[in-house]
Parts: structure tokens; sequence; C-alpha cells
């Protein structure tokens, strides 16, 4: 399934600022280590373990160059880069030859045995190492050629697992000063295997994994927010109930109870987070769909309303009505009293609305002084009633300045209607009808009495009532 996303701008500039990041540590500590390997001196801070051999160096070196070159338009410079991951496989591969027993004597040996093995350590790099790179070497090939998109991620997941392995690992170690489950990995490698995968992943953040967490959408928060703490927290308790446990004398039994203690509350914590984050979309759609004077549901709200019921299963539709209202004389009274007596006004008609409607309808603010109601389950020939309940609740108001009416206009849901626009036309006409009849009164039309196609009711605009809406005119007339 391919999804399209809609990227984050503050998202996408992080993950580029990353991936520059990346590659620019990963050339400085590949050139730092390679020259300290050959001159014997101490340049890159030793985080304990073993050292960084001279080919890991080397290919970190390598892949930072051609990550830092995965932006080019250039495509001489895109050969160099891809030149580049190709050596990077080389060498692992070479590793790997040397460590499988077939007495294979690679690059690394005969360089041993050329510097003389004893003066300096070797030069050959780790088996998991060789693995790694020979993952990262294939990612950034495929990455820097546009292919397999599937098999490079998978190639990322692969790095991503041994350089957490291996920090993992390092953390336990650190804590009991015992035996690696990993201990041929030095942690300077498992570093740098961890920065340089993300950085190629952040190099193309509008494919593969990256994308669904640069997305601007509330999946693309959750995975900005949770990814991270979902792969580096276990790692952390890991290392910090270890360290309770050998360092400062804390019985295994509580530290593992802590561990699940602290594991547990990530947990939870993690899923707050993703709880308060759909909350707060929801009350975000919610506010997107009301009309903020009167509370009731906006022209958008009622759009979707309708598609939704008209578009529903033809033998399965509940037969439903609309009423379409429109206050009378209210430029008089907005005139009068002016406009904050006025909007005092619509607010109370809404109110009105609620207390008058059965739950299961609706009335929404259609545009100014318009409202439209949606009557589930009702005929046309049942809605003179509905409608009378109604201009009998705002006839009988106690309106504080001047006592205010309503006319209104019905219509039923036809077969024929296939979107919202005929619908509301018809609903349109018949109030047409109601204003030009007298005001503060019903009138409805029929299914057949306006042309079908008809591109809906005029709207959101002071209305003269002296065209009846197009589409309408013998019904209106009549
Ligand atoms: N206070 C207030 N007035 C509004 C709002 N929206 C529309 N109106 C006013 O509603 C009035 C509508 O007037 P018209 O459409 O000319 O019609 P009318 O005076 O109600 O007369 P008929 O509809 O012909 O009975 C205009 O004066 C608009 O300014 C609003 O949100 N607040």
């Amino acid at each position: 399934m391919n999804l399209d996303f809609v990227q984050s701008r503050w998202a996408m500039r992080g993950y580029r600022l990353y991936w520059r990041l990346a590659s620019l540590m990963m050339i400085v500590v590949g050139l730092g280590s390679s020259v300290e390997w050959a001159a014997g001196i101490n340049l890159v801070p030793d985080l304990g373990g073993r050292d960084m051999r001279l080919t890991a160096a080397f290919c970190v070196l390598l892949s930072g160059l051609a990550l830092a070159a995965v932006g080019t338009g250039r495509r001489w410079i895109r050969r160099l880069a891809s030149l580049l991951c190709a050596i990077v496989i080389g060498l692992a591969a070479n590793s790997l030859l040397e460590y499988s027993g077939i007495g294979y004597r690679g690059i690394a040996a005969w360089l041993d045995s050329a510097l003389g093995e004893g003066l300096r350590p070797s030069t050959r790099m780790a088996e998991l190492a060789a693995c790694g790179f020979l993952l990262l070497g294939g990612q950034g090939l495929l990455i820097l050629n546009g292919r397999a998109l599937v098999l490079r991620e998978l190639f990322g997941l692969g790095v991503l697992a041994i350089a957490m392995a291996s920090l993992a690992s390092f953390a336990f170690v650190l804590a009991q000063h015992g035996e690696s489950l990993l201990e041929r990995l030095p942690i300077l490698t498992g570093v740098l295997m961890l920065l340089g995968t993300l950085g190629w992943m952040s190099s193309v953040p509008t494919t593969g994994l990256t994308r669904v967490s640069t997305a601007a959408t509330l999946g693309g928060v959750l995975a900005r927010s949770l990814l991270l703490p979902a792969l580096l927290l276990p790692l952390a308790y890991t290392f910090a109930f270890k360290l309770l446990e050998t360092r400062f004398g804390v019985s295994q039994i509580v530290a593992s109870t802590l561990g699940a203690v602290f594991t547990g509350g990530s947990l939870a914590w993690m899923i707050w987070l993703v709880a308060a984050l759909l909350d707060r979309s929801e009350r975000l759609r919610d506010t997107a769909d009301t009309d903020a004077l009167t509370g009731l549901g906006n022209r958008r709200k009622l759009d979707a309303v309708l598609q939704g019921l008209l578009h529903a299963d033809r033998r399965q539709r509940l037969p439903f009505s609309l009423l379409m209202l429109d206050l009378d004389h209210f430029k008089p009274y907005n005139d009068a009293f002016g406009h904050q007596a006025g909007d005092d006004a619509l607010r109370e008609i809404g109110r009105l609305l609620r207390a008058t409607l059965r739950p299961e309808d609706a009335a929404f603010r259609y545009g100014g002084e318009e409202f439209v109601l949606v009557i589930h389950g009702i005929h046309l020939h049942q809605l003179p009633a509905i409608a009378e309940r109604v201009l009998h609740a705002v006839r009988a108001n106690d309106w504080p300045l001047r006592p205010l009416t309503t006319s209104i206009g019905g219509a039923e849901a036809c077969d024929a209607d296939v979107s919202a626009a005929s619908l509301l036309q018809r609903a349109d006409a018949a109030l047409y009808r109601a204003k030009r009849n007298g005001r503060d009164r019903f009138e409805k039309t029929g299914c057949a009495e306006c042309l079908a196609g008809a591109s809906g009711p005029e709207s959101m605009r002071a209305r003269s009532w002296d065209q009846p809406p197009p589409g309408c005119r013998a019904a209106s007339q009549a």
C-alpha cells in the first residue's frame, strides 16, 4: 500500500539537519581514528572497551563522505559516493572472509604483517562491525541510486539492531564490570553505525520508514515523539538497574522490580501521550465543525452530514428532510439595536433550536441569519408539524428587545438527489415562498418541483426574496 503524506516542514528540517550533522561527525571521527591509529596518538576520546580498528575507522570515514554527498544533484559526485559505499562493502566483506576460517588472508592481515602486528593494534575490525558496515554500505548504495526501498530499509533495520545490541551490551558491561555479550564490537563503532544508518534514513526523509515520522499528521507527531524513547529507554533502564545492582548493592529482586515499574511507567506515559494527542485532535476537529457564535454545527459540518446521508446505500437509506430557516426582518433588528444585540438574538435562536429538536435531529448555522435543520425519519407530509413547533418556539420566546419571527422552507430527500445541492435548492425554493407569502410561516417543495442538477441555493448573503432560486421558478411562484 502506497500512502502519500503531507510532510511537516519542521520535521523535514530537523531530519536534514540531523543528516548533515551525522555525516560531519562520521567524517571527523573516522578521520581522527585513522590518524590516531596511524600515528599511535590519542585523538578520539576513549569511551572504554576496545579501540576502533583501522578498517572500521575507514568504513566510518568513507560512509560519512558518501552520506554528505547524497543531497547533491551532480551525477559524478553521486557516482563517487556510490564508489565509496562499494569500498565500504568491499572492506566489510574482506573482514568477514578473514573470519570465515577458509584460510583467506585479506587486506587487514596483510596490513597487520606489513605494519608489524604487536607494535600496532590489529587493523581488523570485529565480525559484527563487519556485518554492520556491509549493511550500512548496501543501504547507502541503494539510497544513492534510488533503488529497492524495502531492501534498503531492511538493511537499515539490521544496522540499527546491531548498533542497539552493542550499546545495550556496553551499558551492561559498564554497570557490571563483567564480560560483554558483544565484547568484540567497540562501543564507538556501535555509536557511529547507529548515527550512520539513521543519517542515511534522514537523508531521504520522504521515503520509507522516515516519511511516516516526517508527516504533518497525528501519526507523524506520534512517530516523532515516541519512536526514539521506545528504542532507547529499555537500553537506559538495562544500564541503570544493572548499575544499581552491581555498584550500589541493591538486591537483584529490587533492581528487577524497579526495572519492571519503570518499564511499565514508560509504557503508560507513551499511551497517555497518544491519548492526549488523540483527544486534542478530536477537539480541534470539533472546533472546525462548530459555529463559534451559536455553538451549532457549521456549513462545513452540514455538508459532511448531508454527504454521508445521501451517499448511504440507497436500499438502506432512511428518509430524512430539511428545514431551512431565515429570520424575518433581521436587518431592521440589527439596525435598531446594534450588531451585538443581533448576535445575542442569533445565539438565542441556536439555543431555541437545540431545545426544540429531538436528540437525533441536528441544527446547523448555514450562514448569516440562515439555519438548516436535518430531521431524520420524517417524510414531507410530516414536516409541517415539526416546522410549526419551531415557528411557535421562536414566536413565543421572550425576546428582550422586540419579538422575532422566522420563515421556514422544507424539503424531503428524494431518490434523485445525488448531492446536497438539489435538496438544499428545494428547501430554499420553499423558504422563498414562505417569505413571499407573508413570513412567519412554513412552505414545502416536493421532489419534482425543481430542475434536477441545479447548483444549490444562494446563501450566506443578504437575500431580497424578489427572485426565486434558479431552477425552481414555476414551483416557487405556485
Ligand atoms: N448581528 C449579526 N447580524 C448578522 C449576522 N449575519 C448576518 N447578519 C445580518 O442579518 C441581516 C440579514 O438581512 P436580510 O437578509 O437583508 O434580510 P432581513 O432583514 O432578515 O429580511 P427578510 O429575510 O427579507 O425577512 C443583515 O443585516 C446582516 O448583517 C451575524 O452574525 N450577526
